[in-house]
């Protein structure tokens, strides 16, 4: 295994009393793709947003455990929070630019950081786009709106405005699920990309997704995370009967 980015350990997380998540152990390591998958209402996407206390939002939430982030853990007490979601990118299902210009959709991170330098916004801009494959495409027309754009270039957009704030681990919760063939192609090649400067975790439904972009897989079940493996392993052989089941279609 290489480097340990993220490890969570123990991880309980609680919606008032229904418990969501049940001592969840993974090792997210940097560099790679870890993929999410399991059935509908799991806990994938409770798991990924426990990952940059997005679930801190949520009224009656509460999580036990550590989430260690370069080996601090991201729950105690004192940490900025705001700082870790710079650290720690999301970028969701459905793309959703800001009714703004392209150009300003990506600045709009590092302005809100106090970055005022147009020189500076400028370059940064150009880098993230190029960062999410877009670039090419939009170059001539950063200043017309963002919402004129397709909904793959859309998503595209929404990953360079994570990209802009400079994170260092990307969660992605269905990035391509809105998104016809082409564009989904397209997002799977750009996280291959990605993964050399990022640690991602994705959650999918798509097992044939998992299975192309992801280095490693959790399978989570009811709340459980049944199997971690590498991915070639969890497709190929894997250790938990439910496992087989669920990735053979048996249910799901
Ligand atoms: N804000 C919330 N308040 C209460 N319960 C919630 C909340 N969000 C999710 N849950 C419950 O927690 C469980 C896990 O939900 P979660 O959205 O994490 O699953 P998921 O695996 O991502 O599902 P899907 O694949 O359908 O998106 C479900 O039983 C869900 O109903």
């Amino acid at each position: 295994m290489s480097e340990i980015k993220m490890e969570v350990k123990n991880l309980d997380f609680y919606y008032d009393d229904f418990q969501a998540l049940k001592n969840i152990n993974i090792p997210l390591e940097s560099n790679k793709v870890t993929a999410l998958i399991g059935p509908s209402g799991c806990g994938k996407s409770t798991f990924l947003r426990t990952l940059n206390r997005m679930n801190d939002l949520i009224e009656g939430s509460r999580v036990e455990g550590e989430v260690l982030f370069d080996n601090e853990n991201i729950y105690k007490e004192n940490v900025d929070v705001v700082e870790l979601r710079k650290r720690v990118g999301m970028v969701f299902q459905q793309p959703n630019p800001f009714p703004k210009s392209i150009f300003d959709n990506v600045a709009y991170g590092p302005r809100i950081h106090g970055l005022k330098d147009k020189d500076k916004l400028e370059e940064i801009v150009i880098e993230s786009l190029k960062g999410a494959a877009l670039y090419e495409e939009v170059k001539d027309r950063l200043d017309d709106s963002a919402l004129g754009l397709s909904g793959g270039q859309q998503q595209r957009l929404c990953i360079a405005r994570a990209l802009a704030v400079k994170p260092e681990v990307l969660l992605m919760d269905e990035p391509a699920s809105a998104l016809d063939p082409v564009a989904t192609a397209k997002i799977e090649d750009l996280i291959d990309e990605l993964k050399n400067n990022y640690t991602i975790v994705i959650v999918t439904h798509s097992m044939q997704q998992a299975a192309r972009v992801s280095d490693n897989t959790g399978f989570f079940l009811m709340g459980d995370l049944v199997e971690f493996d590498q991915t070639d392993k969890i497709f190929e052989n894997p250790s938990d009967q439910r496992t087989e089941d669920y990735i053979t279609g048996r249910f799901g």
